[in-house]
């Protein structure tokens, strides 16, 4: 068992700031809430219906941050970047501005630095019209005045009803948010 005794629940416009030492379950408890990672005990529910059983729903609602920036190194930032545009039909260059890395759109990954690949990232979140986004600790890299930035873009969606569930190490501009601190209860790890 990795993480027990966990209970939260978040309305529209919320957040949810995990916090709690390397090994607690942080980016796990993440991982659970989109729906990537089955539980031994208890529920999850979306509007009263458990999140296990409506796997496909629940990956629509969510926006998904991990550690891995996930880009494709031979690929420009714009060209990572049209997928998940063309699937949600949502404008890149709007995207990119948000994140202050339009100027960047035509270079390859492979040649961005670990900040850039970090806002490029968080473009591709920026992509997806989600209800909730599941952020796996988000300023990595990032330097102050995008963190300060992160700070803006995170009130405007909560203001617009979305939803944050985030893990970090470090303060984060996110006003108001509830806590969930996890310890460790495991000491070694088992394939999961
Ligand atoms: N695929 C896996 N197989 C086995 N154990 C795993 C796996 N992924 C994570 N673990 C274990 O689960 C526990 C929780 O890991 P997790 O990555 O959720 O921690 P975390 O709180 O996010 O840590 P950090 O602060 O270092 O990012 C750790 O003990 C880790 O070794």
């Amino acid at each position: 068992m990795i993480f027990k005794k966990v209970n939260f629940s978040l309305s529209s416009g919320q957040s949810l700031i995990i916090q709690g030492p390397n090994g607690a379950g942080k980016s796990t408890l993440l991982r659970v809430l989109a729906g990537l990672r089955s539980i031994d005990a208890g529920t999850i529910t979306w509007n009263n219906d458990n999140i296990t059983e409506h796997y496909t729903e629940q990956t629509q609602r969510i926006a998904w941050l991990s550690h891995q920036d996930s880009l494709k190194p031979a690929l420009t930032v714009k060209e990572n970047l049209q997928l998940i545009s063309q699937l949600y039909q949502t404008d890149i260059e709007s995207a990119l501005k948000t994140i202050k890395i339009d100027h960047m759109a035509d270079i390859p990954a492979r040649m961005l630095s670990a900040g850039q690949k970090r806002r490029t990232a968080l473009a591709r979140i920026l992509l997806k019209p989600a209800q909730l986004w599941l952020l796996d600790e988000p300023s990595v890299g990032l330097d102050q005045e995008t963190i300060e930035l992160l700070g803006h873009i995170f009130k405007d969606f909560t203001n617009q009803g979305g939803m944050i569930i985030t893990t970090t190490h470090v303060p984060l501009p996110l006003e108001n948010s509830k806590i969930l601190y996890l310890t460790p209860s495991i000491s070694v790890a088992r394939p999961l």
